[in-house]
């Protein structure tokens, strides 16, 4: 790549976190527990049964965390709100647990960092699993209360919201692979959970209009490309799906008010009628929102099964320690397709990165991969730009290593290494590379 790639003035960079992830304190000043309390300490769900008690302690660390962003030139930090702190228990505000993110909000505004915040990344309230989560209709009302709460205590202060981060995750991922939290194996259960995360989403959005802040507000989707194995229609057909169930699943319930045609027919057939959609849901979750955070990591690639449904093909190229592949055209395909079929509104990446096998030799950490990987996914980014794309942000995936979910502490993603025994922070080379990034508002 030769020249200067410029980003336009304003462009915002910002890195990201979420609660369950960084913050530690589980059990301090009234937090109550999480579904990702309950699975992490269920043997055998998560590597070496690491836990998020302590994580990055976060929660108690926050000040020299903040301090870090600002010597490191961030201009935004996104975090999430930890629900488990705010309702502990049915009925039951805890303003301690506010007061914990007035104190962050705060101090980011004090270093002249955006707050962004994301109101659901994962941790639901246990009590709330316990009357049956997001697969009980009543958890939409239980979301709608939480977010006026937090629009209350904080909407003057956090100028951009997030409703929801990665509802792919919080259904299909949680409750039909049952890879993460609460570990169930149910396709309808994901449908009815997909369809409530969504319609708490849509809920959200018009209860933030109703109290007349003056931020935005948007949802955060996991999004990829999906590519066939092969020209054989069977594999085409493949990848369809795998696209409706990764990507259409969402866009187009929030930017066409209707699930895929194509998709409800195959889950009906797998799962039985759609009665948990009531009449006006689809027009609830189709409300107007101000963004769209995208998430982007990698595409995939599939073939057609003997079922002719979606298998994924190993990756060819490079991967990161995720095993997923190094694919940065992909971000420029993904974000070019989002504006041709979806929307014009303005994008965010509100997550980018990539695990690799950090190692301290002489107090460093040498990461010339993520650099890399980060070049290539901001140039790509930079190219979409330049053909009218309206992105208008970027949040690297994560600010500091972190709590990995099912893979515990063994995956790191940061810009800044934790040695979790001592919870000494190190600015990896990626951190002070992309300092220089933001300082010049563009790459070389
Ligand atoms: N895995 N992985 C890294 C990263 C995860 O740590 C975030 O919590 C999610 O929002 C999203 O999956 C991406």
């Amino acid at each position: 790549m030769n020249g200067e790639l410029r980003f336009p003035e304003g462009f915002l960079w910002g890195t990201a976190t979420a609660a369950y992830q960084v913050e530690g304190a589980a059990q301090e000043d009234g937090r109550g527990p999480s579904i990702w309390d309950t699975f992490a300490k269920t043997p055998g769900k998560v590597l070496n049964g690491d836990t998020g008690d302590v994580a990055c302690d976060h929660y108690h660390r926050y000040p020299e965390d903040v301090r870090l962003m600002k010597e490191l030139g961030m201009q935004a930090y996104r975090f999430s709100i930890a629900w488990p702190r705010i309702f502990p228990e049915k009925g039951r505000y805890n303003p301690k647990g506010t007061d914990f993110y007035k104190r962050l909000v705060d101090t980011l505004h004090q270093h002249g960092i955006l707050p962004v915040a994301t109101i659901y990344h994962w941790d639901l309230p246990q009590w709330i699993q316990d009357e049956g989560g997001w697969a009980n209709r009543r958890s939409v009302d239980y979301f709608v209360e939480y977010a006026n709460t937090l629009f209350r205590e904080l909407g003057d202060v956090v100028p951009l919201w997030i409703t929801h981060n990665e509802p792919w995750c919080v259904s299909f991922l949680s409750h039909w692979l049952g890879q993460h939290a609460p570990g169930h194996r149910d396709l309808r259960e994901a449908l009815q959970v997909a369809h409530h995360v969504l319609l708490s989403h849509g809920r959200t959005v018009q209860a933030y209009r109703e109290a007349g802040l003056s931020g935005r507000i948007g949802i955060t989707l996991n999004l990829t490309v999906v590519d066939a194995a092969s020209e054989d229609p069977a594999d085409l057909r493949a990848a369809q799906i795998s696209d409706g169930n990764a990507n259409r699943w969402f866009l187009d319930p929030i930017f066409r008010g209707s699930y895929p045609a194509d998709m409800v027919e195959i889950y009906t057939e797998q799962a039985g009628p759609f009665d948990f959609v009531h009449a006006d849901d689809l027009d609830i979750i189709r409300r107007p929102i101000d963004f769209l955070g995208v998430n982007y990591y990698t595409r995939s690639v599939v073939r057609a099964g003997e079922d002719g449904m979606p298998k994924p093909v190993p990756p060819a190229g490079p991967v990161t320690d995720m095993g997923w592949e190094v694919h940065p055209e992909s971000l420029y395909r993904l974000l070019t397709r989002l504006r041709r079929e979806y929307t014009g509104l303005p994008l965010y990446i509100t997550e980018n990165g990539a695990a690799y096998p950090d190692r301290v030799v002489d107090g460093r950490v040498d990461d010339p991969e993520r650099i890399a990987y980060l070049r290539d996914h901001f140039a790509a980014a930079h190219r979409f730009i330049q053909e009218g794309g309206n992105l208008q942000g970027y949040f690297v995936w994560s600010f500091m290593d972190n709590f990995e979910w099912a893979f515990g502490y063994s995956k790191r993603f940061g810009l800044v290494y934790v040695d979790y025994a001592t919870q000494t922070r190190i600015p990896k080379a990626s951190a002070l590379w992309y300092r220089d990034v933001i300082a010049a508002n563009g790459i070389r």
